[in-house]
């Protein structure tokens, strides 16, 4: 069986903390944090040079194939962190070769348009039935029905199509036996989102304009779907008051892609979301480096071309499954 890098690095971090407890040294690397610098900082063997990002490396890493595809490639799409990362307030500013890429925002919108440009030439609905697929399948992974006792899952859109995968998700997880509301306030009259959410109508699928009361008797999880790789600024109304009282009650949120609010790049303003778990889509983006609960990858759609190209070092899917947990 191949052993992914992930994997790998897992192990020799493993190994590394076994060796160093064993000498009464490091003992609080956490096995789960593999990714995070701190931790490989503090493993010397661990460390991997800064090469992926240079588009020589790239070259490198792609197969002769690949190289006629690179030049149009890279010219769009930035194969160096910004300079501006270092002042963010990411925790991890350190990319190595064994670690899924972490997007900016420019980046993120330039994987979406290679994605749907003529080269790889899917459309928009596909993309979404398989995002919001992934979210539906790696919440169930996470919270089992059986664990919300019943309770029903609040599924807030916003006017976008991050909003557009909650719409997918809902659908998906009423046919995997959940109860579902749906939250969308700014239903553009757009025909793909007409269309998604006439779908839900006839899965007997509650859509509310207004939000409902955020009731921990009535609700088990939330599914943060409002904004994603497009947000910028703060949040206006009504998504302003969803936040707000998303923080103030005590049942679990689900983010799409990044929790809506936080910088692409930087994280949580203060009094931002905090999510227990987040399913990122494509590839994580920087704010996801702040992120400590359940982390999940969805949007299983990259073509291989593109994955080397671009050096998203994406982990290994199962066989069948449509996400991987981070
Ligand atoms: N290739 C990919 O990565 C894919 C991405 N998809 C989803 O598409 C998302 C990106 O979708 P979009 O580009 O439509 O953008 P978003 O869904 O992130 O949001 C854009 C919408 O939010 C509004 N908005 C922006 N800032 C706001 C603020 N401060 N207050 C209130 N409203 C604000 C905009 O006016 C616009 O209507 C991704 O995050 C992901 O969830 C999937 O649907 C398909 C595949
Ligand atoms: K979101």
């Amino acid at each position: 069986m191949r052993c992914t890098t992930s994997q790998a690095v897992r192990s020799l971090t493993h190994l590394a903390q076994v060796k160093y407890s064993r000498h009464s040294c490091i003992t609080t690397v956490a096995i789960s944090q593999y990714h995070h610098t701190s931790a490989l900082n503090a493993n010397p063997v661990l460390r991997s040079p800064r090469s992926c990002y240079t588009s020589e490396s790239i070259h490198a890493r792609a197969t002769n194939k690949d190289k006629d595809s690179i030049a149009s490639i890279t010219q769009n799409h930035p194969t160096k962190p910004n300079d501006n990362i270092n002042s963010t307030n990411a925790t991890n500013t350190d990319y190595t070769d064994s670690m899924v890429k972490y997007l900016t925002q420019e980046e993120a919108k330039s994987v979406d348009e290679h994605l749907m440009g003529d080269k790889y030439a899917f459309s928009i609905d596909q993309l979404m039935e398989l995002a919001g697929l992934s979210v539906a399948c790696a919440v169930a992974e996470q919270y089992p029905p059986a664990l919300l006792n019943d309770k029903r899952v609040l599924i807030l859109c916003g006017p976008g199509n991050n909003g557009g995968d909650g719409l997918v998700a809902a659908r998906h997880l009423k046919l995997f036996g959940y109860s579902v509301d749906v939250y969308y306030p700014k239903q553009k009259d757009v025909k793909l989102y007409k269309s998604l959410t006439t779908q839900c109508v006839n899965m007997e699928v509650d859509i509310h304009t207004d939000l409902p009361q955020l009731d921990g008797d009535k609700y088990g999880l939330l599914i943060d779907a409002m904004f994603g790789f497009s947000f910028h600024g703060e949040p206006r109304e009504p998504f302003k008051t969803a936040i707000a009282r998303m923080n103030e009650c005590d049942i679990d949120t689900c983010s799409v892609d990044l929790p809506s609010g936080w910088d692409v790049e930087k994280g949580p303003p203060t009094d931002g979301l905090k999510p227990a778990m987040l399913v990122s889509l494509t590839a994580p983006k920087l704010c996801a480096k702040t992120f400590t609960g359940h982390h999940y990858l969805g949007g299983r759609f990259v073509p291989p071309e593109l994955e080397r190209v671009l050096g998203l070092n994406l982990p290994s899917y199962a066989t069948s499954q449509m996400f991987v947990k981070l």
